[in-house]
């Protein structure tokens, strides 16, 4: 299937979990993420923040643990430039979040710390369908496929997903990023 077919079908679907779904896959996710994947060269770590209304997976779960636990690393989220399909990205601080038109919390306020994209260790990334390459399917605007063409080679794509990949996504395209790892609720891929 291509990217538009399959992200109306796996929005539909995503519609249709409940809370108490969204909420287990969701620990899952997080479970699997601190079992899996080395942190101990991560300085500044992307993470996305949920869209509640989207049924997307809930990150504030990953954050607490990485506070908890990892309080070495600077977590960095990011506000979308809709008229670039750009993002800028600013250190978190939970005190100072917006929702934007989308429904998106976005750093806001006047102490905002800005980060370059080349100073991001790891990414994790939001997604709706992946495939066995690593490929993925968003929102179709491109936001991550810019961002992470700006981040430096090494840096760690760490995709999240509530469903299983499928066998390939027909027209990847020349600005498709590829992930490393997607992580969904039962499985780690690795690419
Ligand atoms: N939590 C979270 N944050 C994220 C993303 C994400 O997938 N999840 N994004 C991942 O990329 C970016 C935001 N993606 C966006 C995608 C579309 C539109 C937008 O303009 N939507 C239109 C309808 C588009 C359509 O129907 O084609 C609208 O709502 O009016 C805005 C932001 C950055 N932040
Ligand atoms: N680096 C880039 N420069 C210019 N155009 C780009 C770039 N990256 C992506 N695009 C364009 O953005 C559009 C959306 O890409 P695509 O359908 O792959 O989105 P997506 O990966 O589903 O969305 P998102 O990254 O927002 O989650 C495509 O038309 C693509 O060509």
């Amino acid at each position: 299937m291509n990217k538009s077919s399959l992200r109306k079908y796996y929005l539909a679907k995503r519609k249709t979990l409940s809370p108490e779904e969204v909420k287990s896959k969701s620990e899952e996710i997080k479970d699997l993420f601190f079992q899996e994947i080395n942190l101990e060269s991560v300085e500044y770590l992307h993470i996305f923040l949920p869209i509640e209304k989207q049924n997307e997976i809930d990150t504030f779960l990953i954050i607490k643990e990485l506070k908890r636990n990892y309080a070495k690393i600077k977590m960095v989220v990011s506000r979308i430039i809709p008229s670039t399909f750009e993002m800028q990205h600013f250190l978190l601080d939970e005190e100072n979040l917006t929702k934007n038109h989308w429904g998106i919390l976005e750093p806001s306020g006047e102490n905002l710390t800005e980060i370059q994209p080349n100073q991001i260790d790891l990414v994790i990334i939001p997604l709706l369908i992946f495939d066995q390459q690593g490929n993925r399917v968003g929102y179709g605007k491109g936001f991550y496929d810019r961002f992470l063409n700006q981040c430096r080679p090494e840096t760690l794509k760490v995709g999240i997903c509530l469903e299983e990949p499928i066998e390939q996504i027909e027209d990847v395209n020349k600005f498709d990023v590829k992930m490393d790892f997607c992580i969904s609720h039962s499985n780690f891929y690795k690419f």
